[in-house]
């Protein structure tokens, strides 16, 4: 039974971690959020990760202890192995992704949902000031990569064909938590479908 890889990507301060974090609280069946293993110091405000050296990262990675991986802003990035196996158990698994890597993870698992987390720009710098995890300086840098990378994403995903969600989350994070949900709950729901009618064909 193979599950449902949902891949959540959006500006930096759009809200894909406050997202995640707030599904997990009550988090849909057979629904799973993948833990990130990030270079960045332990203890840094926000995301809950597995914090480690370049040199460890280096080292899981060359051993193929992740099922993907990326480099961004300084920093890079690891999902571990475990994301094939729950999606052999077929379960839904939420991953917090990157912008830049979505034509790559489509290319390795087609069936992918994106989920592209969007939210009016003037808040945006407020956002990532009132997270304080980065500086005024990495936060202009995060800003600047935004708007580079947002009409490039649009016509990537346009011109490969790649369907993708927009999730707005301009308003109370409430709002887009449980529209969240609610598309979890229907795309869960449309390939248990979809299973049972291949069983009986
Ligand atoms: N809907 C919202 N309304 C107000 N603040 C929000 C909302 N969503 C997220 N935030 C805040 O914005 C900041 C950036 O959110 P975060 O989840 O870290 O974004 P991302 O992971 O996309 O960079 C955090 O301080 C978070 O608490
Ligand atoms: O290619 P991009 O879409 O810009 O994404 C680059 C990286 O930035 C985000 O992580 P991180 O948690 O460091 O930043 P964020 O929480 O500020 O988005 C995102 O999850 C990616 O790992």
């Amino acid at each position: 039974m193979a599950g449902k890889l949902v891949y959540m990507v959006g500006p930096s301060g759009s809200g894909k971690d406050s997202l995640l974090q707030a599904l997990a609280n009550d988090l849909p069946h057979d629904c799973v959020i993948m833990k990130r293993v990030i270079t960045r110091p332990e203890n840094s405000p926000g995301e809950v990760a597995d914090s480690v050296s370049m040199q460890s990262f280096e080292q899981i990675e060359a051993q193929g202890g992740f099922a993907m991986s990326w480099r961004a802003n300084g920093l890079a990035y690891g999902i571990p192995k475990d994301l094939d196996r729950h999606l052999g158990e077929g379960k839904t698994v939420l991953v917090n992704g990157s912008r830049s890597y979505c034509t790559h993870v489509s290319q390795l698992y087609p069936d992918v949902i994106i989920v592209l987390v969007a939210v009016r720009p003037e808040l945006l710098r407020q956002r990532l000031i009132n997270r304080g995890r980065e500086s005024l300086q990495e936060i202009t840098l995060r800003l600047e990569r935004n708007r580079c990378l947002e009409q490039v994403l649009h016509n990537k995903l346009a011109l490969r064909q790649i369907s993708f969600f927009l999730l707005d989350n301009s308003g109370d994070l409430s709002l887009a938590v449980e529209q969240l949900r609610d598309k979890l709950e229907t795309w869960c729901n449309a390939r248990i479908q979809s299973e049972k009618s291949t069983f009986l064909s």
